[in-house]
Order: structure tokens, then C-alpha cells, then sequence
């Protein structure tokens, strides 16, 4: 499969070259020539697969330039039960992600697809594990290193520094907003003492982060002297990752492929809901899927209007959900490909007046008009109160303790129920990641892990400087 890039580039790279290669050399994002199907025999046979089964079956179309022998041993220990252990109970996970039916809700089943039973208790860790393993298996193939450099709101970085501690011929330099995250997400990557771990907090917001890792990533000659690759969602690795799910959730909620089922999806960087438009355009039968935001609402917004406006940092709000606080979703650009007809010339020069002047507006657009019927998309946002209404929701009415991010999903998924249609929100961390909010929400503190006990009071580790590229680029020289 080759592999081409939202603003026109076409070299025919291959998946390990754009695993290795992040963000396109124009600056856009890499997308595969076109997606590939799944017939309706094939989504027969795939119905009761185990996790690394219908991971490797899923992976195994996108990445055709690892030999099945090699890639099946590789899914199978990144989806091993042990690597998913439930934080609550702390028992092994064998189906690694447990569908959790909440109840009937006007005529329809709720659901939560439980994504953060990994290490770092978020979702992120579904892709990051595998990301590792790739990156440790191409490296060695090709006899090369990796100097990582991410960009997080609070558990991207977690996840991809579990993820490669240790890992030979990899090191990591993540940025992360100062004073932005949680107090167990900052311990949480700030208390890793590994070497070929590198934190640097940076005064700014997670977009002025995500800004730097791209700026980085567009200078060519810094990039290939110092071997930069990425972990975020611009890198296409960690979407075909989050993919699986949607077809393991697919099928834990229905009975027969003549099945809808809608997904509502705690949104962001746009990474995630972006996988779910994928599996759809693979066919999947997916009904709607439903971006929910927090009072970031950047991206409810454009569904709502056509307009995509992005915030600067002094207008992106410090919420609650805060690994949602972003304001320029990086993945988007994905799907406006898509929507455009992948037509490259018309998706940068979106991207391009986006950079000019903060904002596009397509709403008198047939593209625009098509977007619910043709790809399913429609939005919403929850804020502060809400968030802590739906958290309360839950708790009361199914015991269960929802994580802010996951309580923002079902704040909206509840505009968007339909008769027969089974909704499942995505459960996108584990509550014990916020405590803060849940002692808020319902006056008890979260259960965690005993690994995470007191992890707050751990010595931490993190270089402080200004949002400015020189100055990463400065620390990336001395330290590869
Ligand atoms: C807990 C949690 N929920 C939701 C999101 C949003 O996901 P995405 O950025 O892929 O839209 C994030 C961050 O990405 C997150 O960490
Ligand atoms: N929410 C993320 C930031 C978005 O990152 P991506 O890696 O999914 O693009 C975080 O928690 O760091």
C-alpha cells in the first residue's frame, strides 16, 4: 500500500517509511492512496476474533510491507491481557476492551467501550503500545535510531513515555503544557527517571506544543540530522491502531453485520474520532459518529456552521477535561481531504488561509451540506457543569465512576439516541486520573491502582523553558 500526503506529496512511501517519517515533507499528513474494504465476508469472519486476532486482520491491510509472520507476533504481545490490566480490579483484560452496557435508554442500548486499561489508564495507550513495538522492530531491521519528539494535554505523553521506556534505539522528548494537566498526569510522566526519557514543560498551551513538534518537523535538515520521528496522532500509526476498536466494539454490540451502531467520542486532536471515520469509510456500518468537545468547542462548532476557527492560546480555556483543551485539531486536515474529493490543491490552500487569517468557512458548500448523510458526523459540547452532571448521571443511576473526558461523551451522546440504535460512548481514561473532578462530581475520591499510589509525592523530573522552537531545538541538539 502506498501512502500519500493531504497536501499532495507522493513519493510512494511505504508504512514503515511514514512510521519513521510522521508528518509529510509538505507539511500535510500522510493518508494511504485509498482505504481499503472489508467485504461482507471478511466482517463475517472477523465477528469472533479475539483482540490481537482482528488487530492483526485490521493492521494487516494498512501495513503491507511487514511480513505476516512478523506482524502477527508483534500484535499479539502488544494485546496481551497482562499489558491490559483493569486498574479497578486488577485482573487481566482478556478481550482488552470490555464493551460495559449501562442500560436502555429511550429504546436504545448505552454503552461504554472501556479503552483505558493500559498502563497509563488512557486510551492512548491502545496505539502507543503497538507504536513501540513497530518502532523497536523497523529500527533494528534498518539498523537506525528514533529521537521521538510529542506534544501532549496529558496522556499522549504518559502513554508514549510508558511505552518506550526502555526500548532500544529510542528516546523521547515530549512537551506538555505547564501548570495545564492534572496532578496525577504531570506525576505521572514527570516522575519517570529513565535517561531516554526527556520532559520539558513549556508556558503555553498544548497547540503552541503541537506548533513546535510541526515546526521541527518541517525543517528538513534538522529533522533528518537529528532523526526526529513522532508520537502523536499525526503519525498514521497510531490511527490505524485506534481503528481496531471501532470494529471491536462494532461487533460486541450488535448480534448480525445488518446492524447500525452510532459511537460518541470525546474529541480533540481529532485522532481519535478520525480512526472512526476510517473504519466507516472501510465499512463499517457505522450510523453517526458524534464529535463531543469540551467549552474548546473549535470543532462542534464547524460541524454546526461550516466554520473551522481556531482559538489562540489565550482564548483556549483551562477546563476540566483537560486533555481536551485543544484548539487546532491536527487530524481534521484528514477528514477535509476526504471531504474535498482528496483533492490536495484544495485542502491546502484551506490549511493555508487557516494559517493566514485563523479560520475557513465552507458552509455554503455542497461538501459542507453532504457531511451528516455522507460521512455521519454531527457535534456537540459539554462544559464544567455538565461534565459533573453526567459524571453524577452515571455514578448514581449505573455505578460507575466516568472519567471527566468519557462524562463529556455521554453529556452528548444523549442529544443523539435513536430508537434500535445502540450507542457506545468511548471511554477515553480512567477516573482516577482526575481525582480533582471526581471529589467535585461526587464528594469520593477515585480508586487507583496501588503502581500509582502516592505517585504525586515522587521526585519529578522536567526541564521549564518558554514556548519557543529554537529553544527545543536547543535541548534536542544536546541531548541526541
Ligand atoms: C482522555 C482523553 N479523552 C479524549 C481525548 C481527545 O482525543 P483526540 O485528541 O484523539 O480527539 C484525549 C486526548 O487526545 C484524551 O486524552
Ligand atoms: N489529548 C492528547 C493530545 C492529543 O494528542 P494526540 O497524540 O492524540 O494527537 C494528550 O492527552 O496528550
Amino acid at each position: 500500500m502506498k501512502y500519500i500526503s493531504t497536501r499532495g506529496h507522493a513519493a510512494g512511501e511505504q508504512f514503515c517509511d511514514i512510521l519513521l517519517g510522521g508528518l509529510a515533507p509538505d507539511g500535510g499528513l500522510y493518508l494511504p492512496e485509498s482505504y481499503p474494504q472489508v467485504s461482507a465476508t471478511e466482517l463475517a469472519a472477523w465477528r469472533n476474533l479475539s483482540y490481537p486476532e482482528l488487530a492483526f486482520v485490521v493492521l494487516s491491510k494498512f501495513c503491507t510491507d511487514i511480513l505476516p509472520e512478523e506482524l502477527a507476533p508483534l500484535v499479539s504481545r502488544t494485546y496481551a491481557p497482562q499489558v491490559f490490566i483493569n486498574a479497578r480490579a486488577g485482573q487481566w483484560i482478556e478481550d482488552i476492551t470490555p464493551l460495559t452496557t449501562l442500560g436502555v435508554e429511550r429504546n436504545t442500548t448505552l454503552s461504554l467501550l472501556s479503552l483505558s486499561n493500559g498502563p497509563t489508564l488512557a486510551f492512548k495507550d491502545m496505539a502507543m503500545q503497538l507504536l513501540g513495538n513497530l518502532f523497536e522492530f523497523v529500527l533494528k531491521q534498518r539498523g537506525q535510531t528514533l529521537n521521538i519528539l510529542g506534544a501532549t494535554s496529558g496522556d499522549t505523553g504518559s502513554a508514549a513515555e510508558y511505552a518506550m521506556r526502555g526500548k532500544k534505539g529510542v528516546k523521547v522528548f515530549m512537551l506538555s503544557p505547564k501548570g495545564k494537566m492534572s496532578a496525577f498526569q504531570t506525576a505521572q510522566m514527570y516522575s519517570l527517571q529513565d535517561e531516554n526519557i526527556i520532559n520539558i514543560a513549556i508556558d503555553g498551551v498544548f497547540d503552541d506544543a503541537q506548533d513546535i513538534v510541526k515546526a521541527v518537523s518541517n525543517d528538513h535538515a534538522f529533522k533528518a540530522a537529528h532523526n526526529i520521528g513522532t508520537v502523536n496522532s499525526i503519525n498514521w500509526a497510531r490511527v490505524i491502531a485506534q481503528v481496531v476498536y471501532y470494529f471491536k466494539g462494532y461487533f460486541a454490540a450488535t448480534k448480525s453485520n445488518d446492524e447500525q451502531v452510532s459511537f460518541a467520542v470525546p474529541s480533540g486532536n481529532f485522532g481519535n474520532v478520525c480512526a472512526g471515520h476510517i473504519a466507516r469509510q472501510m465499512g463499517l456500518p457505522i450510523r453517526k459518529l458524534i464529535v463531543a468537545t469540551n467549552e474548546n468547542n473549535v470543532l462542534d462548532e464547524f460541524f454546526k456552521t461550516g466554520i473551522y476557527r481556531v482559538r489562540t492560546a489565550k482564548d483556549t480555556h483551562h477546563t476540566s477535561s483537560p486533555s481536551m483543551d485543544i484548539s487546532k485539531a491536527s487530524n481534521f486536515e484528514r477528514f477535509i481531504f476526504d471531504l474535498m474529493g482528496r483533492d490536495a490543491a484544495k485542502t491546502r490552500a484551506l490549511f493555508k488561509q487557516v494559517e493566514k487569517t485563523g479560520q475557513f468557512d465552507i458552509s455554503n458548500t455542497p461538501e459542507f451540506a453532504s457531511i451528516e448523510e455522507k460521512y455521519g458526523f454531527v457535534s456537540g459540547r459539554s462544559t464544567h457543569k455538565q461534565r459533573l452532571l453526567a459524571i453524577r448521571e452515571v455514578f448514581h443511576d449505573y455505578k460507575e465512576i466516568i472519567d471527566p473526558h468519557t462524562a463529556d461523551g455521554v453529556y452528548v451522546a444523549f442529544q443523539y439516541l435513536e430508537k434500535g440504535v445502540p450507542m457506545i460512548v468511548l471511554e477515553t481514561a480512567q477516573a482516577a486520573k482526575f481525582n480533582e473532578t471526581i471529589m467535585e462530581a461526587l464528594g469520593v475520591n477515585a480508586a487507583r491502582p496501588d503502581a500509582y499510589i502516592d505517585i504525586e509525592k515522587r521526585e519529578q523530573r522536567v526541564i521549564h523553558i518558554a514556548s519557543d522552537v529554537n529553544a527545543v531545538k536547543d535541548i534536542l541538539s544536546k541531548n541526541i
